[in-house]
């Protein structure tokens, strides 16, 4: 656990009658939060790691000769990630994590989760039924079913989508369908802590198939028989209710605090960065690369990876690489990346040219489930080989913001960075000098901070 508050500190003390903003971020590789006042000054925030903890989980395999067989044909039992166990005890670690003397003052809590990250759970009890499907897991066994239902090039015609989730466990399950009911990471975290069941926002419900425009599900989606699992849709940072009152008292939260529709992690990372002139873009340079770039039109195009999640009234239009933090991490500790990037000469150009990925499978900008990792040959100079890694993601970045230019979107002028990648100062003249634009950190880097923007919103809401 990483800590840090403002106790002490005298410029950031409380006004009397002030309140508090409480944001959670449950990425790819921890969580942290941000408590806020209502001028975004910081009054403490955190991280903590996922606990591991392991499951047996039954892995289905499927007769080849039948699409939907009632019976798993055999079943292997491996072990696992429990997600959902080590997702819940981080939340309370992190509740605990905030300084005690504050959490009276907490007017309000959001959470953003990783999208895409899929739980199908009793609909009275909000247990899980299944184990989450993850937010870069692709389940192209539904792709042919939902290419058969949605428009030509939706944003759901891709296996990481959260309706070809929902629609291969429909598929593959006989029983506890009238029962159950689809949340994402965060709405689930979110009603641990609120207990009202089946809420989402647009953002999160964007890749289930949620058209933001028309603020409903399409009647294409609505027809389909599995619609009665999906959660009712609210804007980012609307208040659903207020905190439990077993957790309001065990952790000594005040008694209207209020708990608030969330978003994904990468709009969070948006919306901490504060950009607000179309044009401008966040790279959230975490485990993943997602590019997020505020834009007057809407692009949305499968093929490529690229859907627009509503910001109020303009578009944030991008998608996310499986390219990233994660890569890094499984060559270099994180000092190691600080004390080799020290030794790269940003200005020169790097004639290595991989394409890293953690393993198989590509979103965007080519959606290739089968794109493998291209690392080699690895140099005998480490500083050369992180070199070519970070310019070789560098031009992904590239290539996707050009992307999104040719497919309509509003032309980017300005990049803010969020994310671990973000503190690598090395990268981000590697990237100025490739995407021939303004590149800098953001001014707050953490998707937390966006989530308590958020929570904020949400006590603007109750307070009117
Ligand atoms: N100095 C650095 N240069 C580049 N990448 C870094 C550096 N330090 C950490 N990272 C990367 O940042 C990532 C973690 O960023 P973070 O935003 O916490 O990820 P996430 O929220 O997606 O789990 C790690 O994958 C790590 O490789
Ligand atoms: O890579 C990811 C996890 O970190 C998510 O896919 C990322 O949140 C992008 O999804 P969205 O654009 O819907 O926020």
């Amino acid at each position: 656990m990483v800590f840090a508050s403002n106790e002490g500190n005298s410029e950031v003390g409380v006004q009397v009658g002030e309140q508090l903003y409480l944001g959670l971020d449950f990425g790819t590789s921890g969580a942290r939060f941000a408590l806020i006042d209502k001028g975004g000054t910081i009054h403490a925030q955190g991280k903590r790691e996922y606990p591991l903890y392991k499951m047996l989980s039954m892995q289905y395999e499927f007769s080849k000769q039948v699409a939907y067989i009632k019976e798993a044909s055999y079943r292997k039992r491996k072990e696992t990630m429990d997600w959902v166990r080590s997702w819940k005890q981080t939340l309370f670690l992190l509740l605990e994590d905030v300084p005690f003397h504050l959490r009276q003052i907490i007017a309000s809590i959001s959470i953003d989760g990783t999208s895409a990250t899929t739980m199908i759970i009793d609909s009275t009890t909000g247990e899980p039924l299944w184990r989450p499907f993850l937010y870069n897991e692709s389940c192209s066994d539904a792709l042919p079913v939902v290419k058969s239902i949605a428009p030509e090039n939706h944003t759901v015609c891709s296996g990481s989508s959260t309706l070809c989730k929902l629609v291969s466990w429909w598929n593959s399950v006989d029983s506890n369908k009238e029962s159950a009911a689809l949340l994402h990471q965060a709405d689930w975290l979110l009603w641990l802590l609120h207990g009202n069941l089946g809420v989402t926002d647009y953002n999160n419900a964007l890749k289930v198939g949620y058209d933001p425009e028309l603020d409903s599900y399409p009647p294409w989606l609505l027809s389909q028989p599995y619609s009665q699992l999906l959660p009712s849709v609210k804007a980012p940072g609307t208040p659903i209710g207020v905190l439990k009152e077993d957790i309001r008292t065990q952790y000594g939260f005040a008694k209207d605090c209020a708990v608030c529709t969330g978003t994904t992690d990468s709009i969070a990372a948006f919306l901490a960065a504060r950009a607000t002139k179309p044009g401008k873009a966040v790279t959230s340079l975490g485990s993943t690369l997602a590019i997020k770039l505020l834009s007057t039109s809407r692009v949305d195009d499968a093929r490529y990876g690229v859907y627009s999640h509503r910001l109020d009234d303009k578009w944030l239009v991008g998608g996310a690489s499986n390219t990233g933090g994660a890569v890094l991490r499984q060559i270099f500790t994180d000092e190691q990346l600080e004390n080799l990037s020290e030794q790269i000469n940003p200005m020169k150009t790097s004639p290595l040219d991989f394409y890293p990925l953690p393993t198989v499978g590509e979103r965007f900008p080519m959606a290739d489930p089968k794109m493998a990792p291209r690392l080699h040959p690895r140099p005998e100079s480490d500083v050369e080989y992180l070199h070519g890694i970070l310019e070789s993601i560098a031009r992904i970045e590239g290539k996707a913001y050009s992307l999104l230019k040719d497919l309509g979107a509003t032309q980017v002028e300005e990049v803010f960075t969020a994310g671990g990648g973000a503190k690598n100062e090395k990268w981000t003249k590697i990237r100025e000098r490739l995407l021939g634009l303004p590149v800098s950190r953001a001014i707050q880097t953490e998707a937390a901070y966006g989530a308590a923007l958020l929570a904020l919103k949400g006590a603007q809401q109750c307070a009117q």
